[in-house]
């Protein structure tokens, strides 16, 4: 099809018109004939069966009967009028009812006639009604050749109320088709369609809009994915591609003495064969005249900070420094002191820089950091202000990603001529097939394995009323010398309300666990970064028993003797959250436990996420039935990415296509990158101009 068609403002199809045409325009972003194609039924209907009125059953259910209206009258009512028919078929009677429009009905429906109506019917009172009923004449019904399978198009109810009804949808889709001759180009290449057996384009698109078969539907909808997620892949790859062809590294070829050092003489414990794999894929990276951008996943535990810590030896060895930036004071504080005590036999220079740093201290350290003598710096967001000037910046590690702006990342990447190396660290598992869309150009390392002698954490699920018991728990590890968390939940919109469920907690405890035998400290959001520190190295250095505190101790904190995760109201955590907050402990020799408290009311989502915090510690496991349960919308750091706008698949069930599709993106773009051969004439063009609309890489770099 000429594209130029296909770039016609929608106002010009027939049955549109300026009106419609600026309704859709606002309502469903469609603004061209290109556009409404592409606009897809989110079900179909299946109007092969027709319904008698004593078949009827309060189900809420679409129907569709055959049948006569006999009485029509207007009901007047406080909220206003409403016209009801009585509707009646061989079987029964039930009641049309319209709250709009009334006139124009009142004038135009024939008593006593045969109709065929459908709707979502209700009852009440023993009465069936339906409400604004589709209605056809029988005889015009019998003529319309119409789909077994009708579509359900996306709709909002100011387009219905304006005269754009899913059957007026239809009827513009018709005429698309007319005026378009239904000619749209092939972009896939035809050994692909012969390959994975796909319909052709043409017969894609008419039978996703009016389907002949459940057969063909199915069909349709397969290519239609296939193609929505190959061209995802294909650009997630080809960025992969021109990073790694055009964007120079400094490529560090020495492994030196800070490394080997390190590595021979002061690795406190032997590396696990996960650890020494990631580390060997980082090496390989760097090694490259490349820039590395590499997603390292490992679960809580698994031994990130070491991988990290000898990734920027890599650096130092090769006369660059490196940096690790953290989202929260907290998490750079941990960082901080984790690495120094990892490094201490080692001499190099590691500097912290938070927005609570001295101003002093931190002269001292920009003057280090561009006279290189600061060999590597631990920080926030701090480290992006435009004062921090590296001497020469070789390895950038950013520590849970996603709770930063892309804008804020590149601003990193920028600080140096040549793009320092990324290594991404994430303990939130992605789900594999998450991550071939958000990060399907980054390499991905994965921790998979945890560090040996470590005793699954058991997780229980208790309801509040056995709190006395939980409580007596708690004592006896107090009593063996164990340190006790309890975390109650934060959420924006109820703030006020969590936090006074927070500071009575907090008196509670304090009043069931008294001083002198115990101590107890607290850490939330609204206190002082200083004070909140204190409080943490008084729990890390052992000086308090419990720690009281919202989700500020989410990420990152380490205190091996910590052996009792206490989550209250667990309902109102997500799964993600519950897992990086049962994290927190098991990080030391000592078995290690996680309790949820909840009330005895429970929605069905919670409860499985109950049941599977209790039955699995596998990080992956329970991402993926996070993904499941809210769909990827919701997963930490999707909504900012544009990969999730699809207007077809489906992350969570399309899950194997799109395995399919990135295998032959990958396949394809081995055997032909810059897609020149003649047999990609068409996919490359449709490519380019993918890329100009959906420019997905923005989101991602
Ligand atoms: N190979 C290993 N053998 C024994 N202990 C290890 C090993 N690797 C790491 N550890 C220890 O395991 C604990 C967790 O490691 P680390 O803090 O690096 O985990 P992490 O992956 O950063 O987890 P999180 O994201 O939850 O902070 C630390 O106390 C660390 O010293």
């Amino acid at each position: 099809m000429q594209n130029n068609l296909l770039e016609t403002p929608i106002e010009y199809l027939k049955g549109v018109g300026p009106a419609r045409g600026e309704l859709l325009r606002k309502e469903l972003g469609i603004h061209k004939y290109g556009d409404l194609i592409n606009l897809f039924p989110n079900r179909y209907i299946d109007r092969t069966r027709y319904y008698k009125i004593n078949e009827l059953q309060n189900t809420n259910a679409e129907v569709q009967i055959i049948g006569k209206i006999i009485h029509i009258k207007t009901v007047e009512q406080k909220k206003g009028k409403r016209l009801v028919a009585t509707f009646v078929d061989e079987t029964g009677e039930m009641e049309l009812v319209w709250f709009q429009g009334q006139k124009w009905i009142r004038e135009n429906l024939k008593l006593n006639t045969v109709y065929v109506i459908f709707g979502k019917c209700t009852s009440f009172n023993g009465q069936f009604n339906m409400a604004h009923p589709e209605m056809e004449l029988l005889a015009e019904h019998e003529q319309n050749l119409r789909s077994a399978m009708q579509p359900v198009y996306p709709s909002t109810e100011k387009l219905t109320q304006r005269g754009i009804s899913n059957r007026t949808i239809n009827k513009i889709m018709q005429q698309l088709f007319i005026e378009t001759q239904a000619a749209f180009k092939e972009p896939l290449p035809n050994y692909l369609l012969e390959e994975l057996k796909l319909i052709p384009k043409n017969a894609a698109l008419f039978n996703i809009h009016f389907p002949k078969s459940p057969d063909l539907l199915a069909k349709a909808q397969f290519r239609l994915k296939f193609e929505e997620l190959f061209f995802i892949q294909l650009q997630l790859i080809t960025k992969n591609l021109i990073r790694k062809n055009k964007i120079k590294g400094h490529p560090f070829e020495k492994v030196g003495v800070y490394f080997n050092d390190f590595y021979n003489n002061h690795l406190p414990f032997d590396l696990t064969n996960a650890q020494k794999r990631v580390l060997k894929e980082i090496r390989n990276d760097m090694g490259n005249p490349a820039q590395m951008n590499r997603l390292l996943q490992g679960d809580v535990g698994s031994g990130k900070t070491i991988v990290a810590l000898m990734s920027m030896l890599l650096a130092l060895d090769n006369g660059f420094q490196a940096c690790l930036m953290a989202p929260t004071e907290i998490l750079a504080n941990q960082h901080f002191n984790g690495l120094m005590e990892l490094a201490k036999p080692l001499n190099i220079n590691i500097k912290l820089l938070t927005g609570s740093t001295k101003t002093s201290d931190r002269k001292i350290i920009h003057e280090e950091l561009e006279n290189g003598s600061l060999h590597i710096l631990i920080g926030t967001h701090a480290l992006l202000e435009d004062k921090v000037k590296f001497h020469n910046l070789g390895l950038a590690i950013i520590d849970e990603q996603h709770r930063f702006g892309v804008e804020q990342r590149s601003k990193l990447w920028k600080k140096n001529e040549i793009p320092p190396h990324v290594l991404v660290m994430t303990a939130t598992p992605i789900p594999r097939t998450l991550a071939m869309s958000l990060y399907g150009d980054l390499d991905i390392s994965v921790i998979d394995e945890l560090p040996p002698g470590r005793k699954p954490i058991q997780t229980v699920h208790r309801y509040d009323s056995s709190r006395l018991k939980v409580w007596k728990f708690i004592r006896d590890e107090i009593e063996k010398g164990r340190q006790i968390y309890i975390v109650y939940p934060l959420i924006q919109e109820s703030e006020s309300m969590d936090y006074k469920d927070l500071m009575d907690g907090y008196e509670s405890i304090s009043r069931d666990f008294p001083l002198p035998k115990y101590s107890v400290s607290i850490v939330h959001g609204k206190m002082k970064p200083a004070d909140k520190d204190s409080e943490m190295q008084r729990f890390s250095q052992g000086k308090t028993n419990i720690m009281v505190a919202t989700t500020v101790i989410e990420v990152g904190v380490n205190v091996p003797n910590a052996s009792v995760m206490i989550i209250e109201s667990a309902e109102r955590f997500g799964l993600s959250q519950l897992h990086q907050l049962r994290g927190r402990v098991g990080r030391g020799a000592e078995q290690s436990y996680c309790i949820l408290m909840t009330g005895h009311k429970l929605s069905n989502d919670s409860k499985i996420r109950m049941e599977t915090m209790t039955k699995t510690n596998d990080g992956f496991e329970i991402a993926e039935v996070d993904l499941k349960l809210r769909g990827p919308g919701d997963i930490m750091g999707t909504q900012q990415s544009g990969v999730l706008n699809l207007q077809i698949a489906d992350l969570v069930k399309d899950r194997e296509i799109l395995q399919l599709a990135r295998h032959c993106a990958v396949k394809l773009l081995k055997d032909d990158a810059p897609m020149v051969k003649p047999e990609h004439q068409n996919l490359r063009q449709a490519f380019i101009e993918m890329s100009k609309k959906k420019n997905i890489w923005n989101y991602i770099s």
